[in-house]
């Protein structure tokens, strides 16, 4: 059985890295009681609260913390008729957050994720991990078998080209999740008991040229490498498909991440996530996307961006074009999609114009 760490009597981190380089992105319907328990990592930082659903609600934030809230009123506010582009009444809103922060790294957290224990039992600081895993080099063009190269009592093994041994700009930090794992409806409905107990002590970089599927629960990023692309797609209210938004961002993140030579890394930190959410809601939500992936991931695997393509926008202006012409026969969503990621670029550039391409 896995159980969440008790954080009471941790001292507050008042050395928190990156204190003021760093945004935490959280979308919600919900309250916010479970900052309460991440209060010694996360209350130095900035939050970003993506208000979802009925923006008449009043979302309580705990004491203490320094936040933004945004509900969908200021979302129409702010990006007029380009809000169309942020999903309404799904966890895609919280890309947003990405857009109007002005900082370096964004931590993003689901609202039903805790904090971990790890297995001495030591709370996991997942932040502080993030950090770490996004200030430290990936090695993505050859696969080191002691797995994290960086890290403390560890190193590239016998073998290792010492040509790649500096390594590339990570720009992505995947955690992952004890207890609730992130399985699809299928698999809920399959295995509604299932727990994830298993705490793997380690990090990968994920290799070029390999994909994989980007959970939005527990995810930090470096903004200025990689963020215009972490456009969390079109999901929810009005839309035939949902619960692919972190998958549709992360497939296009890894495209442009491979071809611009930037790092993926995935493993520690771990969360503990307390909910499961509805598998039958859930399955009509992915229903699409079950067999639509089958199609979508080779469309990522032999998507080829030109060289002239040197900037994030320019990559994925790109791949909306390729989304636009290559799969847009399996449905009218992607032309929609499609069009998405252009007006997703225009208010990124609009809100952040120093990273226009
Ligand atoms: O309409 C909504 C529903 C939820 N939220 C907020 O989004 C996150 C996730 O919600 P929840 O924990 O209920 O759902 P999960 O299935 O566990 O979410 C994970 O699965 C994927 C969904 O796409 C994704 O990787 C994870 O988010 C909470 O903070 C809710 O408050 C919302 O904003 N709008
Ligand atoms: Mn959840």
């Amino acid at each position: 059985m896995v159980e969440p760490a008790n954080t009471v009597g941790i001292p507050l981190n008042h050395a928190a890295l990156l204190k003021d380089e760093l945004d935490i992105v959280i979308p919600t319907i919900r309250n916010l009681d479970f900052l309460e328990m991440w209060r010694p990592f996360l209350q130095p930082y900035h939050l970003i609260i993506v208000q979802d659903g009925d923006p008449s609600k009043t979302i309580a934030v705990p004491e203490g913390f320094d936040y933004e809230l945004y509900n969908r009123n200021d979302i129409n506010r702010i990006l007029g008729p380009k809000a169309s582009c942020i999903s309404f009444k799904d966890s895609a809103c919280r890309c947003f957050g990405y857009m109007v922060s002005k900082k370096k790294y964004i931590f993003t957290i689901d609202d039903d994720c805790f904090v971990a224990k790890d297995p001495s039992g030591k709370a996991v600081n997942a932040l502080e991990q993030h950090i770490k895993n996004l200030l430290c080099p990936s090695s993505p063009f050859f696969f080191n078998t002691l797995y994290d190269p960086y890290r403390e009592g560890a190193d590239f093994v016998r073998g290792y080209p010492f040509s790649l041994r500096e390594g590339v700009s990570t720009a992505v930090s995947h955690g992952l999740w004890l207890n609730i794992p992130d399985y699809d409806a299928p698999t809920q409905l399959v295995k509604p008991k299932e727990r994830n107990t298993r705490y793997v002590d380690a990090v990968m970089t994920i290799p070029k040229g390999t994909l994989f599927p980007m959970c939005g629960m527990n995810l930090a990023f470096d903004r200025d490498l990689i963020g215009p692309a972490m456009y969390f797609g079109l999901m929810g209210d009005g839309q035939p498909i949902g619960r692919y938004d972190d998958m549709w961002a992360g497939w296009c993140v890894k495209v442009i991440c491979d071809h611009l030579g930037l790092g993926v890394k995935t493993g520690l930190p771990y969360i503990y996530h307390s909910k499961a959410s509805n598998p039958f809601v859930n399955l009509k939500k992915e229903y699409k996307g079950i067999f639509w992936q089958e199609d979508i991931i080779p469309f990522f695997q032999s998507a080829k961006l030109s060289k002239e393509a040197v900037t994030v926008q320019q990559c994925y202006l790109e791949l909306s074009k390729l989304v636009k012409e290559k799969l847009s026969p399996i449905d009218p969503y992607f032309d929609k999609l499609a069009d998405a990621m252009v007006t997703w670029i225009e208010a990124w550039d609009e809100l952040n114009p120093a990273t226009k391409a």
